[in-house]
């Protein structure tokens, strides 16, 4: 089979995706290590049984819904290329919105920041690769999670952020932190349970946060004080029914220029706001 004949197959066996061009193309440049160019220049050149057995069992584990991502085991965040396996969430788009919004608020070299659920490490790792002077610690309370977010680092040399192991605050030092940023589990058991997407294959513990969904962002928002040094911003990513739930969590725990910052499809996904101690 060649690649043209092969594409075709693939682009069949995923007619139900959206997708379906964009994902064959994916698979077999990843399998074969060839640039997209060469999709249309070689597209005569026969496929090796090997690596066909590779590509079908690819297809097969995408055609049951497995996203992209943890198929090839890497995925594209700000500008870094991130190791991602079944035990991390797949960092979205969306989130690079959160690091565009912290990296506003940066004034100071000396900067210190907290990150919250670092998951892949996508958020501290991108705020380290836009500033080596700022100090990061990201955590988690999933070893593989922080197994993972340190390889990242180490694949990209980013020396600057730490990762330790927290039951979100447990471990934290206080008054060390002018930043805190988190993007929490934000659905609720419901939420997740009807989701028709394939965020099944994601780890649960990155996704729910108890019967309403809110429980993470309140727990977060009423513990940060005592890590800010004198003040400090918090930064928290949230689904946008959430806006008006979590802009009142803020208000009633003291926080000040309470802003909410919209997404790439103009709905609400981050608020921060201001606390001076
Ligand atoms: C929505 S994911 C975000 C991952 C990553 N920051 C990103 O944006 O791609 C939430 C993360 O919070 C972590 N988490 C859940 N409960 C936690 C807790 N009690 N303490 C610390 N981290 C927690 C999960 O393991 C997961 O990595």
């Amino acid at each position: 089979m060649n690649i043209i004949t092969w594409l075709s197959y693939a682009r069949k066996k995923l007619s139900n995706s959206l997708t379906a061009k964009l994902d064959s193309e994916v698979l077999l440049c990843f399998v074969l290590k060839i640039s997209k160019k060469d999709l249309f220049y070689k597209n005569k050149k026969k496929i090796k049984i090997k690596y066909l057995l590779i590509l079908n069992n690819f297809l097969f584990r995408r055609v049951l819904g497995e996203p992209i991502a943890y198929i090839i085991k890497k995925k594209e965040f700000w500008s870094l290329s991130l190791f991602v396996s079944s035990y991390v969430l797949i960092p979205r788009p969306e989130t690079e919105i959160l690091v565009e919004q912290v990296l506003l608020k940066v004034s100071s070299t000396k900067n210190s920041i907290l990150e919250l659920g670092t998951g892949s490490g996508a958020i501290s790792l991108a705020l380290a690769s836009e500033n080596s002077q700022l100090k990061i610690i990201g955590t988690d309370i999933s070893l593989y999670a922080l197994l993972i977010a340190k390889y990242n680092a180490d694949k990209l040399n980013l020396n600057n952020v730490k990762f330790i192991y927290s039951n979100w605050f447990q471990n934290i030092p206080i008054k060390k932190f002018h930043i805190i940023v988190c993007n929490p589990p934000y659905l609720s058991r419901k939420d997740f349970k009807n989701s028709c997407s394939n965020i099944s294959f994601e780890p649960y513990s990155a996704l729910v946060s108890g019967n309403s969904g809110i429980e993470c962002i309140e727990y977060i928002i009423k513990n940060s004080f005592q890590y800010f040094v004198s003040s400090g911003w918090l930064y928290i990513e949230h689904c946008y029914k959430q806006t008006k739930l979590v802009h009142n969590i803020f208000k009633n725990n003291f926080f000040i220029n309470i802003v909410s910052v919209k997404d790439y499809s103009n709905r609400n996904r981050i608020t921060y706001g201001y606390l001076n101690k």
